[in-house]
């Protein structure tokens, strides 16, 4: 199993810690447009392989594609994170340049490849792949919602007083601070619903608090964060690579689903060796729905600034 992750940035290098410690895949190659960065990054990574205890085989390589052929996951990661004070929109101007040409090069080595999209605005991202490549789309994957429901998880556990062992839940919608849809009508502690515990406006305020999860994380950090992110992506890359066929909230092209079309944004989907196995309809609220309409609306906004 050989895994490309493209950008060895913060995120694209502790997506590439998190799969070599987890073990599964023979090899991950780290790719930049920085001269030596990627392999500096991936020569540290190495030196920590007798540490931790894993023996993925990690390489770098500056914008050279020749070395990521035939990568059965591609991971695309480059492209500017926002600073304090922005939204995600507002990256689209650079990164929708810096993901188009990614992919195409990716494709070009490996065009059985299954394509995961980080880059923001993310869910635009994963559209754009759609619509500049021709994957099918069961091998283009948008992540946000995995990372979104973990911090779901942490507030929920925070409000509980509970291990977050014991917590469940999932956030849908768009990767954005006022798109997300915290599903917190079906959020359990050990299979109790988690109204049962705690009232109305508590959940409301772990709502919001999840919502701005990354704004809150780029505001300490004066950049956004990379640890849950990169743990995210790798959840999805093993999840494939071991077809594992688990549900994870992902990024996915909707041609009826939900009543959307033409549109990527985050649904409940089987993840396994083919990408996105199915996408999973679950019963929603009239208010849930009427969340992610309305955060559909906002996604298709943002697509309508890229010049297809
Ligand atoms: N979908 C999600 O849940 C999340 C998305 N992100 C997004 O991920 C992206 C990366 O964030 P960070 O790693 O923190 O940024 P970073 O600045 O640490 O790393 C980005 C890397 O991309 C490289 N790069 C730029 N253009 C490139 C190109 N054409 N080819 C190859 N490499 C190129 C840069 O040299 C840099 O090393 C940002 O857009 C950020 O908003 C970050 C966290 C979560
Ligand atoms: O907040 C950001 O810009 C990065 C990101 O998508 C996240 O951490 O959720």
């Amino acid at each position: 199993m050989k895994v490309t992750v493209v950008g060895a940035g913060a995120v694209g290098a502790s997506c590439a810690e998190y799969i070599a410690i987890k073990d599964f895949a023979s090899e991950v190659v780290l790719l930049d447009i920085k001269e030596g960065y990627a392999e500096g990054k991936a020569m540290d990574l190495m030196q920590t392989a007798s540490l931790n205890g894993f023996d993925t085989k990690i390489t770098g390589s500056t914008s050279d594609y020749s070395k990521t052929a035939n990568s059965n996951i591609c991971v695309i990661t480059s492209g500017i994170p926002r600073k304090p004070g922005m939204t995600r929109e507002e990256l689209i101007g650079i990164n929708a340049g810096i993901v188009k040409s990614v992919s195409s090069s990716l494709i070009e080595h490996s065009p059985n490849t299954i394509i995961i999209v980080v880059s923001n605005p993310m869910d635009t991202m994963t559209y754009l792949v759609h619509k500049t490549t021709g994957l099918p789309k069961n091998r283009i994957i948008g992540m946000g919602g995995a990372l979104d429901s973990a911090r779901f998880k942490y507030r929920l556990a925070e409000a509980l007083g509970a291990p977050i062992s014991d917590v469940d839940g999932m956030v849908i919608g768009g990767h954005s601070d006022k798109g997300m849809v915290p599903l917190t009508r079906l959020a359990t502690r050990n299979s109790v619903p988690v109204s049962e515990f705690i009232s109305e406006e508590r959940l409301d305020k772990v709502m919001q608090d999840t919502k701005v999860g990354g704004a809150t994380l780029t505001g300490l950090l004066g950049t956004s964060a990379w640890y849950a992110p990169g743990a995210a992506v790798s959840g999805l890359v093993q999840a494939i690579a071991c077809d594992q066929k688990k549900i994870y909230p992902c990024s996915t092209l909707l041609e009826g689903e939900y009543g959307l079309n033409d549109l990527c944004i985050g649904v409940p989907v089987v993840l396994g060796k083919n990408g996105i196995e199915s996408i999973v309809k679950i019963n929603l609220s009239d208010a849930e729905k009427a969340h992610l309409e309305e955060s559909a609306a906002g996604v298709s906004k943002t697509n309508g600034l890229l010049e297809l």
